[in-house]
């Protein structure tokens, strides 16, 4: 596996007086898919506000790119190359998919902006036979897809993803994940949150198990998912379900 592009060590944070962040530890190695699976509340999202700028930590360190990123401003982590698509939908819906797609890099200085929309409408076939509709006339999953796309803009070497496959189909979220996979053979590192644990899991190269805002366990998805423990750490067992 190759060197990793993000490390997170002893991350404690939270909200108010609430520590939700009891000491996250993890690397993602560069190129891979890394998702991180966990019990409701355990903390994956505050891990992503956390990487991305968006909470303060009390303690702890994040590398990039053999970095310091430690609560750096959002401005200087897209700078750097880390891009974030939040949990839900995160469209413009009145303006066209194009438009949406812009503002992904209309902050950006210097960059040739309609050569790079070409190039993200490239990986989205139904994005480019839509690009001149509003983005309300997309379906859920092309939503999905178009948050992606603008991710895109500035080029970043990881993207952080938060449960991409809610409300989807499953053909969508087979092709959101299709999407996910072509992306890392491009080089570009994905680190995903997902309750769809198994499906995730199946594209994944690393698996990260997180509960009460600890790192349970860190190993190849491969094992995770055939690791006995992992319907009993899932509460509920959504491992099991999902297998039945
Ligand atoms: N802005 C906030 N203010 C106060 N508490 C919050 C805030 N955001 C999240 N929390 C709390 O922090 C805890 C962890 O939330 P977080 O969203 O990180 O969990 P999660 O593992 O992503 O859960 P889920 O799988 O349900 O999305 C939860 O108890 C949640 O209620």
């Amino acid at each position: 596996m190759s060197d990793p592009i993000l490390s997170v060590h002893n991350l404690v944070g939270g909200y108010g007086k609430m520590t939700i962040l009891n000491g996250t530890t993890f690397s993602v190695p560069s190129a891979t898919i890394t998702t991180i699976i966990g019990p409701n509340g355990a903390g994956k999202s505050t891990v992503f506000k956390a990487i991305f700028g968006l909470l303060k930590l009390r303690e702890g360190k994040i590398s990039f790119a053999g970095r310091d990123v430690t609560n750096l401003s959002q401005r200087a982590l897209l700078n750097a190359g880390i891009c974030y698509v939040p949990q839900g939908r995160n469209i413009f819906p009145e303006l066209s998919v194009r438009h949406n797609i812009e503002l992904g890099g209309v902050a950006a200085k210097g960059i040739d902006l309609p050569t790079r929309i070409e190039a993200a409408l490239d990986l989205f076939p139904a994005l480019r036979r839509k690009s001149t509709q509003q983005a309300s006339t997309l379906s859920g999953g092309e939503q999905k897809q178009l948050e992606i796309a603008r991710s895109l803009l500035l080029e970043p070497k990881l993207v952080l993803i938060d449960e991409p496959s809610i409300g989807l189909s499953p053909l969508m979220v087979q092709q959101t994940f299709d999407i996910l996979q072509s992306l890392r053979d491009r080089g570009v590192t994905i680190l995903m949150i997902e309750q769809n644990a198994r499906s995730a899991l199946e594209i994944s190269d690393i698996g990260i198990v997180l509960e009460l805002g600890q790192t349970r366990m860190v190993d190849k998805a491969e094992r995770i998912l055939n690791d006995p423990r992992i319907g009993q750490l899932f509460l509920g067992g959504a491992m099991e379900e999902s297998a039945a």
